[in-house]
C-alpha cells in the first residue's frame, strides 16, 4: 500500500525506458518473462551465498517487473493473459526467492517456510476475494513491493535473515488486514 501509492511519481520514468522496448516492437510478455528469468538468477545467488550480488540482481529484476505493465499500457497491449501470466511469474519469484534464502543457509528455513506460507496467501487472498466481488484489495502493510524491498535492502547489508524475518511478521499481518478488508467488503 505505501510502495504502490508511489506508483504515478515513476510512471515517467518507467515509460522513459520502455519507448525503446516499444520501438524495438518487444512485447509485454517477452519482459515478463525476462524478469522472471532475472529473478530466478537473483534466487540462485542467494543458494550460493552471495546475497549482495542477489541483491542487485533482484533490484534490476524488479525494475524490469514495473517495466511489462508499463510497455502494455503504452503500446496499448494490455491483455488478460498478461495480467495471468505476469502475476503467476510474481509468485514464482517469490517462492524461488525465499527457497534460495533458506537453501543458500542464510537463515533458518522454518522462518522462510513461515514467510513464504504469508507471502503466498497476502497474493491468495487479493485474488480470492476480488473473484468474489471486492473490488481491487490491494491493502495492508507488506504488499509485494514492500516485501521485496525489505529483502533487499537487508541482502545489500549483508543480513538477509533479519529482512526474512520482518517478512514473516509483516506478511502475517498483512493476512489479517487483508481478511478484515474482505470481511468489510463482501460480508453481505
Ligand atoms: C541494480 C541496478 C542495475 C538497477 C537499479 C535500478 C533501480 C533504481 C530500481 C528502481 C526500481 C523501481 C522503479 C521499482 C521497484 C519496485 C519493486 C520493489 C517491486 C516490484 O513490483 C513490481 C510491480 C508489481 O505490482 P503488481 O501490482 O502488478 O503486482 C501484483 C502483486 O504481485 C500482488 O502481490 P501481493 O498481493 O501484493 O502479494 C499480486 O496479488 C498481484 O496479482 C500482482 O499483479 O509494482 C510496480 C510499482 C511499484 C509498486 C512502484 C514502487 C515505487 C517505489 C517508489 C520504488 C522505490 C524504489 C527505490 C528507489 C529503490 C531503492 C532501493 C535501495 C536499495 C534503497
Ligand atoms: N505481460 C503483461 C504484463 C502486464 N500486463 C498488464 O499490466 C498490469 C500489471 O502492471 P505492472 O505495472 O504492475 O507490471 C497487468 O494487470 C496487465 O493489465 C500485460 O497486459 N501483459
Ligand atoms: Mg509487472
Ligand atoms: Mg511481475
Amino acid at each position: 500500500m505505501v510502495l504502490n501509492r508511489y506508483r504515478e511519481n515513476v510512471k515517467g520514468y518507467l515509460e522513459a525506458l520502455v519507448r525503446p522496448l516499444a520501438r524495438a516492437g518487444v512485447t509485454p510478455n517477452t519482459i515478463t518473462f525476462l524478469g522472471l528469468l532475472i529473478s530466478l538468477a537473483g534466487a540462485y545467488l542467494f543458494y550460493r551465498g552471495e546475497q549482495v550480488i542477489a541483491a542487485l540482481v533482484l533490484l534490476f529484476g524488479s525494475l524490469v517487473d514495473a517495466l511489462d505493465g508499463t510497455l502494455a499500457r503504452l503500446t496499448g497491449k494490455t491483455s488478460r493473459f498478461g495480467a495471468f501470466l505476469d502475476s503467476t511469474f510474481d509468485r514464482i519469484s517469490d517462492g524461488a526467492v525465499l527457497f534460495g534464502i533458506a537453501l543458500g543457509n542464510l537463515a533458518d528455513w522454518r522462518v522462510a517456510f513461515i514467510a513464504f506460507m504469508g507471502s503466498y496467501l497476502v497474493s491468495y487472498e487479493r485474488c480470492r476475494a476480488e473473484l468474489a466481488g471486492s473490488g481491487k484489495l490491494a491493502v495492508g502493510i507488506a504488499e509485494r513491493a514492500e516485501r521485496l524491498l525489505i529483502i533487499i535492502i537487508t541482502a545489500l547489508f549483508g543480513h538477509v535473515e533479519y529482512g526474512l524475518y520482518a517478512v514473516a511478521v509483516l506478511a502475517w499481518i498483512t493476512v489479517i488486514q487483508r481478511l478484515y478488508a474482505a470481511y468489510q467488503r463482501l460480508k453481505e
